[in-house]
C-alpha cells in the first residue's frame, strides 16, 4: 500500500518534470496491463521488451509471466526512474537500460523480441522523435512476435497499420484516463 502511494507521488513527480516525455499522470492500472498482456503471448517468449516502464507497473506483471531463463529488456529514459527499476526489480532475467527506445536497436544486438510491451506516449513526443521509435518496433520483433502498445487514444492507429500487417485493438475502461490497447504483428 505504501509502496503504491509512493509510486504514485513518484510518477506524478517525473510527469511535473516532464510532462511531454511521461504523458500521463497515474501509472497504469493492474487490470489494464494485465488486459494489455493478454494481447501477447509472454509466458511463451524468450525474450520481452518494454519500452517505457516508469515505476515498473507493466515489469511487475511480465516478470510474473515470465518463464525461468526467458529475458526481459527494460528501456527508461528518466535516469531516477531507470534506478528505481534496478533496485526494485532484483531478478536474473531483468536488464534495465537507461536509455531512449529510438536506441532499442543497439541494445539488442542480433536478438529479437518475441514480445515488445510499450508504454511510450507517443503522441506528445516530438512528431521525429516518434516516427523514429515506431520506425525501429517492427524490426526487433521476431517472426511470428507481437508488439502491445497502451495509449489514451485511438490516434496512433494508422501509424501501427502503416508498419504492421495486422493491428487488432480494444478498450480497457478499467484505468484512468480508459486506454487503447493495440497489438500489432507482421503475419
Ligand atoms: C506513460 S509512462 C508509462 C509508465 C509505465 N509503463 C506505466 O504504464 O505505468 C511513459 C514512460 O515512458 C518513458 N519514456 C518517454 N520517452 C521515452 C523514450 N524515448 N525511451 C524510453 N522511455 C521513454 C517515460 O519516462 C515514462 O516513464
Amino acid at each position: 500500500m505504501i509502496e503504491h502511494v509512493t509510486d504514485r507521488l513518484r510518477f506524478l513527480g517525473a510527469f511535473l518534470a516532464h510532462p511531454r516525455q511521461v504523458g500521463a499522470v497515474l501509472p497504469t492500472s493492474r487490470a489494464a496491463v494485465r488486459d494489455m498482456l493478454d494481447m501477447a503471448d509472454v509466458p511463451a517468449a524468450d525474450l520481452v521488451v518494454e519500452l517505457g516502464a516508469g515505476t515498473g507497473a507493466q515489469t511487475q506483471e511480465i516478470l510474473a509471466r515470465l518463464r525461468p531463463g526467458a529475458r526481459l529488456i527494460t528501456l527508461e529514459i528518466d535516469p531516477r526512474l531507470a534506478k528505481l527499476l534496478d533496485e526494485r526489480f532484483d531478478d536474473p532475467r531483468v536488464q534495465v537500460v537507461c536509455d531512449s527506445a529510438e536506441n532499442l536497436g543497439a541494445h539488442l544486438g542480433d536478438a529479437r523480441a518475441d514480445v515488445v510491451v510499450s508504454a511510450l506516449p507517443y503522441t506528445s513526443l516530438e512528431p521525429g522523435l516518434r516516427r523514429r521509435i515506431l520506425d525501429v518496433l517492427p524490426g526487433a520483433v521476431a517472426p511470428g512476435g507481437t508488439t502491445v502498445v497502451i495509449q489514451y487514444s485511438p490516434l496512433l492507429l494508422p501509424e501501427l497499420r502503416k508498419r504492421f500487417t495486422s493491428v487488432r485493438w480494444r478498450v480497457t475502461p478499467w484505468n484512468v484516463p480508459p486506454a487503447f490497447l493495440f497489438a500489432c504483428r507482421q503475419d
